[in-house]
């Protein structure tokens, strides 16, 4: 049996980890699936890849309204995912082979699914069914996440990539445009793919439980958005899925719903589940090496990323309740610094962790929202103003964004920032810093030049007013 210093589960943020200061160490590298992870392969990048060029369809599409009228001549799907493909599985293919070079004479990578199934020791089970066991003093667990597959007749893990049924691993590889999508959820990846459908030509059919989408975000943000989707296309609200199966002629994927008008059978070419996602501590059985693991299947981890087990870490998607790869990539680089100086470890900061969704308009929040602050009992001030308020603004005809900021109204610090508009995801990104760095509202407002005309003027207004309404607000107290 190997023994290693060092042993890795996971790839995605997973793989950052070793450098050159770990030349003296001997570590294990192990992935069951391409290198790189969820974000290279099925999320982040070839999510957005898509968007961009959905983005593009749909700024021609709203040109009329600005005097240009752009015909849109085709979409070339295979063409379009073979150049995102093109690109990433060469990409995914390039960290492996960079990984078994000679570059990292201390590394081996193992190629396989491990399993716990003793105190730091994994089985590894390569594709040609062979095990391997290999213990180590140290383990890392980056092991991510996966879809959660409705519990309703007609799905489960089998069922996905065939017929018609999808989950983001499978959709984004699919042959043809689907002429109709059934979408399942109102989350992130629902949303995001709702976008890239309508846009590229899809009859897009989305199915929510509640009544509003992006529940997690500030009730105005969530509630602006579901009005512009119910524009776009066809949003089922308060309609549950109840089953799945094949149409009568055998040639698409029958979507049994329940809502406010009874049940229906929806017919479709593919239905998109994107109801969750679960992390993977069951699958590598991570507690039979005694580490911790909540209700939520998250490996329970204190704030330098330790896990119940001394001498294992986790981070990532597996242990944290923000499944975003810029946390999974920060809690890489805690660990890196914490295997290296067990003598002065550092801690992750978790304190302002922004998300974007990057939909048509997009969206984008950091810290709390105007319900949490309510829920919390926290005194706030809003400054609330629209892109429509600035000249980028005019120049957009923007009718539907807007920026809302939340004030501590006795310090002057932000408690929260949210933003759907134009480039929102880049537009806010001053009040993460403003929050990172502990500046007030009155300061980010008015102690630099807000270029003119840029979109970003539209955080200033909102900033100035927020401060206003501080001093409003702190005089009537
Ligand atoms: C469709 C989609 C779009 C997304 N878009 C965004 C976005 O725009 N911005 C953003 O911040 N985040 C986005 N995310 C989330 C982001 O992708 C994840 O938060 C991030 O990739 C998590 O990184 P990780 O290293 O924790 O896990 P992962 O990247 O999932 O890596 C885990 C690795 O472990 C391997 N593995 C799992 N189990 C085993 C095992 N038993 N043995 C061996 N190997 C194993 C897996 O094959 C995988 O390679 C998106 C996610 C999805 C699904
Ligand atoms: N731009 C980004 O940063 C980005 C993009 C995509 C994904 N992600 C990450 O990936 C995670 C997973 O995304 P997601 O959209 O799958 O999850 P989500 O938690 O954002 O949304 C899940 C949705 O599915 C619904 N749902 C759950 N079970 C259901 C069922 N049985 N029937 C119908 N609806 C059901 C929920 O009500 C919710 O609307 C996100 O939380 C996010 O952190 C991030």
């Amino acid at each position: 049996m190997s023994h290693f210093d060092l042993v890795i589960i996971g790839t995605g943020s997973g793989n950052t980890i070793v450098n050159r200061q770990f030349a003296d160490w001997s570590v294990a590298i192990v992935e069951s699936g391409p290198f790189g992870g969820t974000c290279l392969n099925v999320g982040c990048i070839p999510t957005k890849m898509y968007v961009y060029p959905s983005d593009v369809v749909t700024a021609a599409a709203d040109a009329d309204r600005l005097g240009v009228s752009l015909a849109l001549e085709k979409v070339d799907w295979p063409g379009m995912r073979d150049r995102i493909f093109g690109r990433i599985d060469g990409n995914a293919a390039h960290a492996q082979a960079a990984r078994e070079s000679e570059v990292w004479p201390n590394v081996s990578v193992l190629t396989g699914t491990g399993r716990f199934v003793d105190d730091k020791r994994l089985a590894v089970t390569a594709p040609d069914g062979s095990v391997q066991e290999i213990t180590a003093d140290r383990f890392v667990i980056a092991a991510g996440g996966r879809p959660v597959i409705p519990d309703v007749p007609g799905l489960d893990e089998g069922s996905i990539g065939r017929n018609g049924i999808h989950t983001s691993d499978t959709v984004m590889r699919i042959d043809e445009l689907p002429r109709r999508i059934v979408v399942v959820g109102g989350g992130y990846i629902a949303a995001e793919f709702a976008h890239v459908f309508s846009a590229l030509g899809s009859t897009v059919i989305q199915l929510v439980r509640g009544d509003r989408l992006l529940r997690s975000h500030d009730d105005e943000v969530a509630a602006a958005y579901t009005e512009v989707a119910a524009g776009k296309y066809d949003l089922r609200r308060n309609t549950e899925l109840c089953g799945v199966g094949p149409t009568a002629d055998g040639n698409g994927v029958a979507v049994s719903v329940e809502g406010p008008y009874g049940e229906e059978t929806i017919p479709a070419d593919v239905v998109l589940l994107a109801t969750g996602r679960q992390p993977n501590s069951d699958l590598l059985d991570v507690r039979a090496t005694g580490v911790a693991v909540g209700d939520d299947g998250l490996v329970q981890v204190d704030d330098q990323q330790r896990t119940s087990v001394d001498g294992i870490w986790a981070l990532g998607d597996i242990c944290s309740p923000w499944q975003l790869k810029h946390v999974a990539n920060h809690e890489a680089k805690v660990v890196r610094h914490n295997l290296l100086h067990p003598d002065e470890p550092i801690a992750s900061d978790h304190r302002f962790v922004p998300a974007a969704v990057f939909t048509d308009p997009q969206i984008a929040s950091v810290g709390l929202t105007e319900q949490d602050a309510i829920a919390r009992g926290v005194t706030y001030a809003v400054g609330r103003r629209d892109y429509g308020d600035t000249a980028a603004g005019w120049a957009r005809e923007d009718h539907t964004g807007f920026v809302k900021v939340l004030v501590d109204p006795e310090t002057g610090l932000l408690l929260g920032a949210h933003a759907i508009g134009p480039e929102a995801a880049t537009v806010i990104q001053p009040l993460i810093q403003a929050m990172s760095f502990g500046q007030t509202a009155d300061q980010v407002a008015r102690g630099q030049y807000w270029i003119h005309p840029a979109l970003p003027e539209v955080v200033e207004n909102a900033l100035l007013e927020a401060a206003r309404n501080s001093r409003r607000s702190a005089r009537r107290a």
